[in-house]
């Protein structure tokens, strides 16, 4: 089944277009990246497939269900890993996965279950009773995740997840939601252009609201004629070139 089907998704502000007939299909499983300078609309894209955002014109199914139509059920089977973190910074890690667990309707003793299982995938449980504003930014990010898991769903939109991280941090991360390829469909929007190449199946380069190209980063490279990924970037994000 597709996970995402677009069909000229649209988003205006005033007479600014932000999005601009966006026509895309995501299958379940895949891990697709969302790439673009900034402002090229790729956090609105996101925020109106997670029914955050309602879209100017044009349509979308999320999982077979029409957006703006089943929000509820879309709701109930994704989630969002937002740029800012998540987390609630004066609970500990297990406090804040509790928190989310009964927020979903788990009784307490799964939610217990949940938060322990959580912690095993992503290798939390030694931290359990540490405050989450006394962790690391790259271990928050872990926690942030790992909190948007705990409802299971079907598609997790991961905006910027290692924003701001060191090296160590972000290929940490890496790992993390590399772990969780297959298992969810996984919409990642990042500028680390080397992240996009080592996670996603399919890449899409956004410019100005629209799409410039969609492949896998070699499809793009090639596409483009240039020597690596990050020229062929530059060349699709530049005004008047390949754009
Ligand atoms: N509420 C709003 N009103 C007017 N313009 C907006 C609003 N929200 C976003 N925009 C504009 O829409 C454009 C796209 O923004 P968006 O946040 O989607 O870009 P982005 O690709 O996620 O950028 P970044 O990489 O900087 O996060 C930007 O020019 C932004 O200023």
């Amino acid at each position: 089944m597709k996970a995402i089907d677009i069909k000229g998704l649209t988003k205006t502000y005033g007479q600014r277009t932000v999005v601009n007939q966006l026509n895309l299909t995501i299958e379940e499983g895949e891990f697709f990246a969302l790439l673009g300078s900034n402002g090229a609309g790729k956090t609105t894209t996101i925020k109106m497939l997670s029914c955050l955002l309602a879209p100017s014109s044009g349509q979308a199914t999320i999982l077979g269900y029409d957006l703006g139509q089943a929000e509820e059920k879309i709701k109930s089977q994704i989630n969002l890993s937002p740029q800012e973190t998540a987390v609630a910074p004066k609970l500990s890690v297990k406090e804040n996965l509790l928190l989310i667990a009964r927020l979903y309707g788990y009784s307490k003793k799964e939610a217990e279950e949940k938060a322990a299982e959580m912690m095993t995938t992503f290798d939390l449980t030694e931290r359990q009773n540490d405050r989450a504003k006394a962790l690391s930014g790259g271990i928050q990010r872990k926690l942030s995740i790992a909190m948007a898991l705990i409802s299971q769903p079907k598609i997790l939109f991961l905006d910027e997840p290692t924003l701001g991280l060191d090296v160590r941090a972000r290929h940490e991360l890496w790992k993390t939601i590399e772990a969780l390829k297959g298992k969810t469909t996984l919409i990642l929007t990042t500028h680390y252009l080397e992240e996009a190449e080592a996670l996603a199946d399919r890449i899409c380069i956004m410019n100005k609201g629209k799409i410039q190209i969609l492949g896998s980063a070699q499809e793009i490279i090639k596409a483009s004629g240039q020597k690596n990924f990050e020229e062929a970037f530059l060349a699709y994000t530049e005004e008047g070139e390949l754009a």
